[in-house]
Protein backbone atom coordinates (compact mmCIF):
# COMPACT_ATOMS: atom_id res chain seq x y z
CA UNK A 1 0.00 0.00 0.00
CA UNK A 2 1.42 2.92 -0.89
CA UNK A 3 1.90 5.82 1.83
CA UNK A 4 0.65 8.56 -0.09
CA UNK A 5 -3.11 7.49 -0.87
CA UNK A 6 -3.76 6.89 2.79
CA UNK A 7 -5.01 9.44 4.58
CA UNK A 8 -2.07 9.25 7.53
CA UNK A 9 -1.42 11.83 10.03
CA UNK A 10 1.30 13.89 8.98
CA UNK A 11 5.07 13.46 10.82
CA UNK A 12 7.49 15.86 10.42
CA UNK A 13 9.82 14.38 8.30
CA UNK A 14 13.31 14.30 10.15
CA UNK A 15 15.39 12.00 7.69
CA UNK A 16 17.72 14.41 7.01
CA UNK A 17 18.94 14.86 10.86
CA UNK A 18 19.22 11.47 11.26
CA UNK A 19 20.70 10.66 8.09
CA UNK A 20 23.11 13.27 9.31
CA UNK A 21 23.81 11.69 12.93
CA UNK A 22 24.32 8.15 10.95
CA UNK A 23 26.72 9.55 8.66
CA UNK A 24 28.86 11.26 11.53
CA UNK A 25 28.03 7.73 14.34
CA UNK A 26 31.58 7.39 15.61
CA UNK A 27 31.87 9.78 17.81
CA UNK A 28 28.33 9.70 19.65
CA UNK A 29 26.50 6.52 18.35
CA UNK A 30 23.72 6.06 21.07
CA UNK A 31 21.57 3.56 19.18
CA UNK A 32 21.57 -0.39 21.14
CA UNK A 33 22.07 -3.06 18.69
CA UNK A 34 18.50 -4.48 19.25
CA UNK A 35 15.48 -2.06 19.77
CA UNK A 36 12.23 -4.24 20.67
CA UNK A 37 8.99 -1.94 20.93
CA UNK A 38 6.22 -3.47 22.41
CA UNK A 39 3.23 -1.95 20.82
CA UNK A 40 0.52 -3.56 23.29
CA UNK A 41 -2.62 -3.98 23.78
CA UNK A 42 -4.08 -2.82 26.80
CA UNK A 43 -5.02 -5.00 29.05
CA UNK A 44 -3.34 -8.01 27.16
CA UNK A 45 -0.75 -8.97 29.44
CA UNK A 46 2.31 -6.70 28.58
CA UNK A 47 3.52 -6.91 31.73
CA UNK A 48 3.83 -10.06 32.41
CA UNK A 49 5.34 -9.88 29.00
CA UNK A 50 7.87 -7.36 30.02
CA UNK A 51 8.88 -9.59 33.29
CA UNK A 52 9.04 -12.18 30.23
CA UNK A 53 11.89 -10.78 28.94
CA UNK A 54 13.40 -9.21 31.56
CA UNK A 55 13.91 -12.95 33.23
CA UNK A 56 15.45 -14.05 29.92
CA UNK A 57 18.43 -11.66 29.49
CA UNK A 58 18.91 -12.40 33.35
CA UNK A 59 18.91 -16.05 32.61
CA UNK A 60 21.02 -15.81 29.47
CA UNK A 61 23.45 -13.38 31.61
CA UNK A 62 23.40 -10.31 29.38
CA UNK A 63 21.37 -7.81 31.64
CA UNK A 64 24.16 -5.51 31.74
CA UNK A 65 24.21 -5.10 28.19
CA UNK A 66 20.35 -5.41 28.48
CA UNK A 67 17.45 -2.63 29.73
CA UNK A 68 14.38 -3.64 29.96
CA UNK A 69 12.75 0.32 29.95
CA UNK A 70 9.18 0.46 32.32
CA UNK A 71 6.27 2.08 29.96
CA UNK A 72 8.02 5.30 28.50
CA UNK A 73 5.01 6.31 26.58
CA UNK A 74 7.16 8.68 24.45
CA UNK A 75 5.31 7.99 21.38
CA UNK A 76 1.16 8.38 22.63
CA UNK A 77 2.24 10.84 25.48
CA UNK A 78 5.72 12.47 25.40
CA UNK A 79 5.27 13.35 21.72
CA UNK A 80 2.86 17.06 21.75
CA UNK A 81 -0.21 15.20 20.92
CA UNK A 82 -2.34 17.39 18.36
CA UNK A 83 -6.02 17.27 18.84
CA UNK A 84 -6.70 16.88 15.06
CA UNK A 85 -3.96 14.04 13.91
CA UNK A 86 -4.83 14.10 10.03
CA UNK A 87 -4.03 17.77 9.92
CA UNK A 88 -1.66 18.69 11.72
CA UNK A 89 1.75 18.39 12.18
CA UNK A 90 3.58 16.24 15.08
CA UNK A 91 6.67 17.82 15.20
CA UNK A 92 8.50 17.40 18.19
CA UNK A 93 8.95 13.98 18.18
CA UNK A 94 11.85 12.10 16.20
CA UNK A 95 13.66 8.25 16.77
CA UNK A 96 17.03 10.16 17.86
CA UNK A 97 14.81 11.75 21.05
CA UNK A 98 13.58 8.66 21.64
CA UNK A 99 16.67 7.40 21.88
CA UNK A 100 17.84 10.44 23.79
CA UNK A 101 14.79 9.73 26.24
CA UNK A 102 16.07 5.89 26.49
CA UNK A 103 19.87 6.88 27.60
CA UNK A 104 18.49 9.63 29.91
CA UNK A 105 16.11 7.07 32.22
CA UNK A 106 19.60 4.38 32.10
CA UNK A 107 21.55 7.46 33.04
CA UNK A 108 19.19 8.56 35.88
CA UNK A 109 18.99 4.33 36.96
CA UNK A 110 23.17 4.77 37.25
CA UNK A 111 22.89 1.00 37.54
CA UNK A 112 24.51 0.35 34.19
CA UNK A 113 26.30 1.56 31.73
CA UNK A 114 27.47 -0.14 28.70
CA UNK A 115 29.43 1.03 25.67
CA UNK A 116 27.30 -0.35 23.36
CA UNK A 117 23.79 -1.78 24.34
CA UNK A 118 22.75 -5.41 22.92
CA UNK A 119 18.79 -4.88 23.93
CA UNK A 120 16.77 -2.38 24.36
CA UNK A 121 12.78 -2.88 25.17
CA UNK A 122 10.36 -0.89 25.81
CA UNK A 123 6.50 -1.16 25.94
CA UNK A 124 3.55 0.97 26.16
CA UNK A 125 0.01 -0.72 25.74
CA UNK A 126 -1.49 2.09 23.85
CA UNK A 127 1.41 2.40 21.12
CA UNK A 128 -1.05 0.24 19.07
CA UNK A 129 -4.21 2.22 18.54
CA UNK A 130 -2.32 5.49 17.93
CA UNK A 131 -2.53 5.87 13.99
CA UNK A 132 0.07 8.79 14.66
CA UNK A 133 2.50 6.52 16.47
CA UNK A 134 1.43 3.57 13.72
CA UNK A 135 2.90 5.83 11.00
CA UNK A 136 6.37 7.16 12.78
CA UNK A 137 7.21 3.66 13.75
CA UNK A 138 6.26 2.15 10.24
CA UNK A 139 8.02 5.05 8.82
CA UNK A 140 11.67 4.83 11.03
CA UNK A 141 11.67 1.41 10.50
CA UNK A 142 11.27 1.14 6.88
CA UNK A 143 13.92 4.13 6.95
CA UNK A 144 16.05 3.05 9.49
CA UNK A 145 16.20 -0.89 7.71
CA UNK A 146 17.22 1.25 4.30
CA UNK A 147 20.13 3.33 6.11
CA UNK A 148 22.09 1.19 8.93
CA UNK A 149 23.10 -2.30 8.25
CA UNK A 150 21.31 -5.30 10.00
CA UNK A 151 24.50 -6.31 12.14
CA UNK A 152 24.74 -2.26 13.44
CA UNK A 153 20.99 -2.01 14.66
CA UNK A 154 17.69 -3.23 14.17
CA UNK A 155 14.27 -2.01 15.47
CA UNK A 156 11.25 -4.73 16.11
CA UNK A 157 8.04 -4.82 17.04
CA UNK A 158 6.25 -7.11 19.51
CA UNK A 159 2.16 -7.24 19.85
CA UNK A 160 0.43 -9.31 22.34
CA UNK A 161 -2.89 -9.72 21.79
CA UNK A 162 -6.05 -11.25 24.16
CA UNK A 163 -9.33 -12.45 23.64
CA UNK A 164 -11.23 -8.43 23.37
CA UNK A 165 -14.07 -10.01 25.82
CA UNK A 166 -11.90 -10.80 28.63
CA UNK A 167 -9.39 -7.23 27.54
CA UNK A 168 -12.56 -5.24 27.65
CA UNK A 169 -13.71 -6.94 30.96
CA UNK A 170 -10.40 -6.14 32.68
CA UNK A 171 -9.86 -2.91 30.92
CA UNK A 172 -13.51 -1.61 32.64
CA UNK A 173 -12.62 -2.75 35.99
CA UNK A 174 -9.38 -1.22 36.46
CA UNK A 175 -10.45 1.97 34.64
CA UNK A 176 -13.83 2.24 36.36
CA UNK A 177 -14.46 0.20 39.61
CA UNK A 178 -12.69 2.51 42.05
CA UNK A 179 -14.89 5.45 40.52
CA UNK A 180 -18.30 3.72 40.40
CA UNK A 181 -17.86 2.03 43.79
CA UNK A 182 -17.61 5.46 45.44
CA UNK A 183 -20.88 6.74 43.46
CA UNK A 184 -23.49 4.84 45.33
CA UNK A 185 -24.66 1.21 46.34
CA UNK A 186 -25.23 -0.63 42.78
CA UNK A 187 -21.84 -2.71 42.36
CA UNK A 188 -19.70 -2.30 39.71
CA UNK A 189 -20.09 -5.24 37.44
CA UNK A 190 -23.79 -4.28 37.29
CA UNK A 191 -23.03 -1.13 35.70
CA UNK A 192 -20.47 -2.44 33.86
CA UNK A 193 -22.64 -4.64 31.82
CA UNK A 194 -25.19 -2.25 31.55
CA UNK A 195 -23.16 0.36 30.27
CA UNK A 196 -21.86 -2.86 27.53
CA UNK A 197 -25.27 -3.59 26.63
CA UNK A 198 -26.27 0.58 25.97
CA UNK A 199 -23.22 0.73 23.72
CA UNK A 200 -23.67 -2.44 21.49
CA UNK A 201 -27.49 -1.53 21.24
CA UNK A 202 -26.73 2.21 20.02
CA UNK A 203 -24.30 0.51 17.70
CA UNK A 204 -27.08 -1.68 16.26
CA UNK A 205 -29.55 1.54 15.79
CA UNK A 206 -27.20 4.03 15.07
CA UNK A 207 -27.64 3.67 11.02
CA UNK A 208 -31.68 4.18 11.67
CA UNK A 209 -30.77 7.49 13.25
CA UNK A 210 -28.71 8.95 11.24
CA UNK A 211 -30.65 7.77 8.19
CA UNK A 212 -33.51 10.17 9.89
CA UNK A 213 -34.31 13.42 9.20
CA UNK A 214 -31.49 14.30 11.77
CA UNK A 215 -28.53 15.84 10.17
CA UNK A 216 -25.12 13.69 10.19
CA UNK A 217 -23.44 17.15 11.36
CA UNK A 218 -25.68 17.90 14.20
CA UNK A 219 -25.41 14.37 16.22
CA UNK A 220 -23.96 14.81 19.46
CA UNK A 221 -20.20 14.07 19.15
CA UNK A 222 -20.25 10.81 20.69
CA UNK A 223 -23.10 9.47 18.03
CA UNK A 224 -20.53 10.32 15.46
CA UNK A 225 -17.99 8.36 16.66
CA UNK A 226 -19.96 5.12 16.91
CA UNK A 227 -21.71 5.88 13.72
CA UNK A 228 -17.95 6.06 12.35
CA UNK A 229 -17.05 2.70 14.32
CA UNK A 230 -20.58 0.93 12.44
CA UNK A 231 -19.24 2.14 8.91
CA UNK A 232 -15.97 0.69 9.78
CA UNK A 233 -17.76 -2.85 10.98
CA UNK A 234 -19.34 -2.84 7.80
CA UNK A 235 -16.18 -2.25 5.38
CA UNK A 236 -14.15 -5.34 7.77
CA UNK A 237 -17.59 -7.70 6.68
CA UNK A 238 -16.57 -7.11 3.24
CA UNK A 239 -13.12 -8.39 3.58
CA UNK A 240 -12.28 -11.72 2.71
CA UNK A 241 -8.81 -13.53 2.26
CA UNK A 242 -9.27 -15.25 -1.09
CA UNK A 243 -10.49 -12.17 -2.66
CA UNK A 244 -8.91 -10.84 -5.61
CA UNK A 245 -5.67 -8.72 -4.53
CA UNK A 246 -6.47 -5.77 -6.18
CA UNK A 247 -9.95 -5.67 -4.38
CA UNK A 248 -8.33 -6.52 -0.82
CA UNK A 249 -5.66 -3.76 -1.28
CA UNK A 250 -8.64 -1.23 -1.97
CA UNK A 251 -11.08 -2.70 0.84
CA UNK A 252 -7.83 -2.64 3.37
CA UNK A 253 -7.05 0.57 2.42
CA UNK A 254 -10.48 2.34 3.01
CA UNK A 255 -10.67 0.46 6.57
CA UNK A 256 -7.29 1.27 7.83
CA UNK A 257 -8.84 4.90 6.52
CA UNK A 258 -12.08 4.37 8.31
CA UNK A 259 -10.04 3.54 11.74
CA UNK A 260 -8.12 6.48 11.31
CA UNK A 261 -10.97 8.50 10.88
CA UNK A 262 -12.80 7.14 13.82
CA UNK A 263 -9.57 7.69 16.07
CA UNK A 264 -9.58 11.28 15.16
CA UNK A 265 -13.30 11.95 15.75
CA UNK A 266 -12.76 9.96 19.20
CA UNK A 267 -9.42 12.03 20.26
CA UNK A 268 -11.63 15.16 19.67
CA UNK A 269 -14.52 13.84 21.71
CA UNK A 270 -12.80 14.51 25.34
CA UNK A 271 -9.43 15.45 26.27
CA UNK A 272 -9.03 12.57 28.56
CA UNK A 273 -9.96 10.21 25.80
CA UNK A 274 -7.82 7.18 26.66
CA UNK A 275 -10.10 6.07 29.70
CA UNK A 276 -13.38 6.88 27.08
CA UNK A 277 -15.05 4.02 27.29
CA UNK A 278 -15.76 3.94 23.08
CA UNK A 279 -11.97 3.68 22.82
CA UNK A 280 -12.42 1.21 25.48
CA UNK A 281 -14.62 -0.56 23.01
CA UNK A 282 -12.33 0.19 20.26
CA UNK A 283 -9.29 -1.35 21.17
CA UNK A 284 -10.78 -4.41 21.32
CA UNK A 285 -10.58 -4.15 17.22
CA UNK A 286 -7.50 -5.22 16.41
CA UNK A 287 -7.63 -6.24 12.66
CA UNK A 288 -7.88 -2.65 11.66
CA UNK A 289 -4.26 -2.02 13.96
CA UNK A 290 -2.66 -4.95 12.69
CA UNK A 291 -3.66 -3.65 9.07
CA UNK A 292 -2.64 -0.29 9.54
CA UNK A 293 0.64 -1.59 11.16
CA UNK A 294 1.33 -4.62 8.79
CA UNK A 295 0.30 -2.52 5.66
CA UNK A 296 2.46 0.65 6.36
CA UNK A 297 5.46 -1.50 6.64
CA UNK A 298 7.52 -2.66 3.83
CA UNK A 299 6.78 -6.13 2.91
CA UNK A 300 10.67 -6.78 3.75
CA UNK A 301 10.38 -5.76 7.30
CA UNK A 302 7.83 -8.28 7.92
CA UNK A 303 9.56 -11.19 5.57
CA UNK A 304 12.63 -9.90 7.57
CA UNK A 305 10.76 -10.99 11.22
CA UNK A 306 10.56 -7.80 12.70
CA UNK A 307 7.29 -7.46 13.85
CA UNK A 308 6.11 -10.64 15.89
CA UNK A 309 2.63 -11.52 17.15
CA UNK A 310 2.07 -13.30 20.43
CA UNK A 311 -1.65 -15.13 21.23
CA UNK A 312 -1.96 -14.28 25.05
CA UNK A 313 -4.12 -17.54 25.83
CA UNK A 314 -1.49 -19.65 24.40
CA UNK A 315 1.31 -17.49 25.48
CA UNK A 316 0.98 -17.47 29.47
CA UNK A 317 -0.12 -21.43 28.79
CA UNK A 318 3.57 -21.92 28.70
CA UNK A 319 6.12 -19.96 28.75
CA UNK A 320 8.99 -22.30 28.34
CA UNK A 321 8.38 -23.09 24.76
CA UNK A 322 8.82 -19.57 23.95
CA UNK A 323 12.05 -19.28 25.97
CA UNK A 324 14.58 -20.03 23.41
CA UNK A 325 12.79 -18.20 20.15
CA UNK A 326 12.07 -15.07 22.01
CA UNK A 327 15.86 -14.88 23.15
CA UNK A 328 17.17 -15.51 19.80
CA UNK A 329 14.80 -12.98 18.30
CA UNK A 330 15.36 -10.21 20.81
CA UNK A 331 19.09 -10.42 20.22
CA UNK A 332 20.26 -12.04 23.56
CA UNK A 333 22.22 -14.90 22.94
CA UNK A 334 21.73 -18.41 22.34
CA UNK A 335 21.73 -21.00 25.09
CA UNK A 336 21.74 -24.05 25.38
CA UNK A 337 20.36 -24.11 28.63
CA UNK A 338 17.01 -24.36 29.66
CA UNK A 339 14.76 -22.64 32.25
CA UNK A 340 11.88 -23.28 33.90
CA UNK A 341 9.88 -19.86 33.35
CA UNK A 342 6.50 -21.41 34.96
CA UNK A 343 7.57 -21.81 37.93
CA UNK A 344 8.43 -18.35 38.42
CA UNK A 345 5.57 -16.42 35.82
CA UNK A 346 3.02 -18.48 38.19
CA UNK A 347 -0.47 -17.80 36.22
CA UNK A 348 -2.41 -15.06 37.24
CA UNK A 349 -6.70 -15.09 37.29
CA UNK A 350 -8.88 -12.52 36.64
CA UNK A 351 -8.24 -9.13 38.91
CA UNK A 352 -11.66 -8.23 38.68
CA UNK A 353 -13.01 -11.66 40.43
CA UNK A 354 -16.52 -10.66 38.62
CA UNK A 355 -17.50 -13.01 35.86
CA UNK A 356 -19.66 -11.65 33.40
CA UNK A 357 -22.84 -12.97 32.43
CA UNK A 358 -23.38 -15.38 29.38
CA UNK A 359 -25.91 -12.94 27.64
CA UNK A 360 -23.32 -9.95 27.87
CA UNK A 361 -20.61 -12.12 27.06
CA UNK A 362 -22.66 -13.24 23.73
CA UNK A 363 -23.58 -9.48 22.42
CA UNK A 364 -19.84 -8.78 23.27
CA UNK A 365 -18.77 -11.72 21.20
CA UNK A 366 -20.91 -10.88 18.42
CA UNK A 367 -19.60 -7.28 18.47
CA UNK A 368 -15.91 -8.73 18.58
CA UNK A 369 -17.12 -10.73 15.41
CA UNK A 370 -17.88 -7.57 13.53
CA UNK A 371 -14.73 -6.10 13.63
CA UNK A 372 -12.10 -8.38 14.02
CA UNK A 373 -13.72 -11.45 11.76
CA UNK A 374 -10.53 -11.10 9.31
CA UNK A 375 -8.11 -11.17 12.12
CA UNK A 376 -7.12 -14.82 11.94
CA UNK A 377 -6.61 -15.63 8.48
CA UNK A 378 -5.05 -11.98 7.68
CA UNK A 379 -2.80 -12.61 9.93
CA UNK A 380 -2.14 -16.65 9.22
CA UNK A 381 -1.71 -15.40 5.87
CA UNK A 382 2.28 -13.95 7.30
CA UNK A 383 2.58 -17.56 9.66
CA UNK A 384 6.22 -18.32 8.90
CA UNK A 385 7.07 -14.74 9.69
CA UNK A 386 5.47 -12.78 12.29
CA UNK A 387 4.45 -15.91 14.95
CA UNK A 388 7.04 -17.45 16.92
CA UNK A 389 7.56 -21.95 16.86
CA UNK A 390 4.15 -23.19 14.89
CA UNK A 391 1.82 -20.65 16.25
CA UNK A 392 -1.11 -20.52 14.03
CA UNK A 393 -3.77 -17.58 15.24
CA UNK A 394 -6.67 -19.45 16.46
CA UNK A 395 -10.16 -17.74 17.01
CA UNK A 396 -11.06 -16.68 20.41
CA UNK A 397 -14.57 -17.84 19.40
N1 LIG B 1 -0.14 -15.56 33.37
C1 LIG B 1 -1.30 -14.93 33.31
N2 LIG B 1 -2.45 -15.62 33.37
C2 LIG B 1 -3.63 -15.00 33.30
N3 LIG B 1 -3.78 -13.66 33.19
C3 LIG B 1 -2.66 -12.93 33.11
C4 LIG B 1 -1.37 -13.51 33.16
N4 LIG B 1 -0.47 -12.50 33.06
C5 LIG B 1 -1.18 -11.36 32.95
N5 LIG B 1 -2.47 -11.60 32.98
C6 LIG B 1 -3.59 -10.62 32.91
O1 LIG B 1 -3.30 -9.58 31.96
C7 LIG B 1 -3.98 -8.39 32.39
C8 LIG B 1 -2.99 -7.25 32.50
O2 LIG B 1 -2.53 -6.93 31.22
P1 LIG B 1 -1.40 -5.84 31.00
O3 LIG B 1 -0.22 -6.19 31.80
O4 LIG B 1 -1.19 -5.71 29.53
O5 LIG B 1 -2.07 -4.54 31.58
S1 LIG B 1 -1.59 -3.04 31.25
O6 LIG B 1 -2.13 -2.69 29.94
O7 LIG B 1 -0.13 -2.97 31.30
O8 LIG B 1 -2.22 -2.23 32.33
C9 LIG B 1 -4.61 -8.72 33.72
O9 LIG B 1 -5.95 -9.14 33.42
P2 LIG B 1 -7.20 -9.12 34.45
O10 LIG B 1 -6.77 -9.85 35.67
O11 LIG B 1 -8.29 -9.81 33.69
O12 LIG B 1 -7.49 -7.69 34.71
C10 LIG B 1 -3.75 -9.87 34.21
O13 LIG B 1 -4.35 -10.69 35.19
Amino acid sequence: MTLSVLNLPKWKDDSQILQKYLENNNTQWIFPKYMIIGLGCKKCGTSTLRVFIDKVVHHLKVEKRSYVFKELHYWDRMCPFVINLTTEEVEDCSMLKYVTTQQRTIEEDRVRSSDQFLLYFEKSPSYMVFPSVATALTRYSNFLQQHIPASTFQLKFLVILRNPVSRLWSDYFHTFASKYKTQGSTSPKIIFEHEILEHILRLETIMERSNSNKMFSSLPRDDIVVWKMKCLFNLVSKWNVNAKNHWKQRLEHDIVNSWIDTFDTMANVTVDFLAHPLLIFFRGCYFPQMLMYLNIMTGNTIIKKKFKVLQFETFVKNYNTYFQEIATWIGALRSTATFDFNAQLSPIGHASGDVMSDDVKLSLQNYYKSCNDGLYPFLNQFKPFIFFKNDTFYPWY
